[in-house]
């Protein structure tokens, strides 16, 4: 089985790293106001090849922050940093001091010749009563699969067995790595709907990852788009009333929400930031350059060059 998940708070890795400063995060103690996490000027590369740049993320408590981007845009690679899972080395992640960290990967290898309850997977990282384990499947909206098989589980299911495990951990900070992947439109639909309860319930901080905004909650207060850098990020924009999106989500169109793209350059075939519209000049022939958002077909708000709200903030 492969399953990353990092210690608590203050235990996780990478806090010695002589380099990264992961020190608790430091300030006023004014309540909900301090950030949970507070990541400044982050630098990953792998060998020679540099895959995260200067890069900044806040999440504070009761925040969604959603993270999205192409393929190879650094998301991954973001998320286990900020966890400690992966050495900048450049730059500083700060934690609250005693910081509870749910983790839901982005991968879950499970060999299918192993005998595994979901009862069994939820108590192989920690201890955890029957009645707590109830309640999370309860939470999560499976009360039912607590004692199938892990393999026998749907998409929607497994994903919200995930978020179980990551809810047993009592966070005060989840972070989910791609959340409704190999779950159809309605059940990404309510599984955005049930992070958002999560939130507000729990008043925990989520920071979300999502290979790219076609659907993120409405409530979702920020979105960081991320091509090795960030490219520009802020607050989601309201549902849009184009009559395809409420065609096809019908009463989940309250749900939906769009982001406008706010690029101020784009990027060639290897991600290199070039001028807007000199895109095509650095690409001969390569495809698409950027990769994200733009020529889907869905008309709903990826508009990429558009003047756009003066809240939002842009490239950083
Ligand atoms: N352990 C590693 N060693 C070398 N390169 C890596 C490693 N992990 C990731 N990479 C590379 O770093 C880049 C960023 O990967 P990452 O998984 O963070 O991107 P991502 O935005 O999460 O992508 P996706 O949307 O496809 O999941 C990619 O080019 C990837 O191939």
């Amino acid at each position: 089985m492969d399953l990353t998940a990092p210690k608590l708070g203050s235990e996780m890795p990478g806090s010695e790293t002589p380099d990264a400063d992961t020190r608790p995060a430091d300030g006023p103690a004014d309540g909900p106001a301090e950030p949970l996490l507070d990541a400044r000027g982050l630098t990953v590369a792998y060998g020679d090849r540099i895959v995260l740049d200067g890069v900044d993320l806040t999440v504070r408590p009761g925040e969604i922050v959603t993270l999205i981007g192409p393929n190879g845009a650094g998301k991954t690679t973001l998320v286990k940093t900020v966890l400690g899972l992966v050495r900048p080395q450049a730059g500083r992640v700060a934690r609250r001091a005693g910081l509870s960290i749910g983790y839901m990967p982005q991968r879950l290898a499970v060999d299918p010749t192993l005998p595994l309850s979901v009862r069994r997977f939820l108590t192989l990282w920690g201890r955890a009563t029957p009645a707590e384990l109830d309640a999370a499947l309860a939470e999560v909206g499976a009360p039912h699969v607590l004692d199938r098989a892990v393999q026998s589980l749907s998409g929607g299911e497994m994903q919200r067995v995930l978020l179980a495990r990551a809810l047993l951990r009592r966070p005060d900070l989840l972070v989910l790595d791609e959340p409704v992947q190999a779950v159809d439109v309605h059940g990404q639909i309510a599984l955005f709907e049930l992070i958002a309860e999560i939130r507000h319930r729990r008043g925990c901080g989520v920071l979300l990852v999502s290979h790219d905004l076609h659907l993120v909650m409405a409530r979702t207060d920020t979105v960081i788009c991320l091509n090795r850098h960030v490219c520009c990020s802020g607050r989601p924009e309201d549902v849009s009333r184009h009559p395809d999106y409420v065609a096809l989500f019908g009463r989940h169109a309250e749900a939906l929400a769009v982001y406008h793209h706010l690029h101020d350059h784009g990027h060639a075939a290897d991600g290199c930031v070039v001028p807007v519209g000199q895109e095509a000049a650095h690409r001969h022939g390569h495809g698409h350059g950027h990769g994200h958002s733009h020529g889907h077909g869905h008309g709903h708000g990826h508009d990429h060059h558009r003047p756009g709200r003066p809240d939002a903030g842009g490239r950083r």
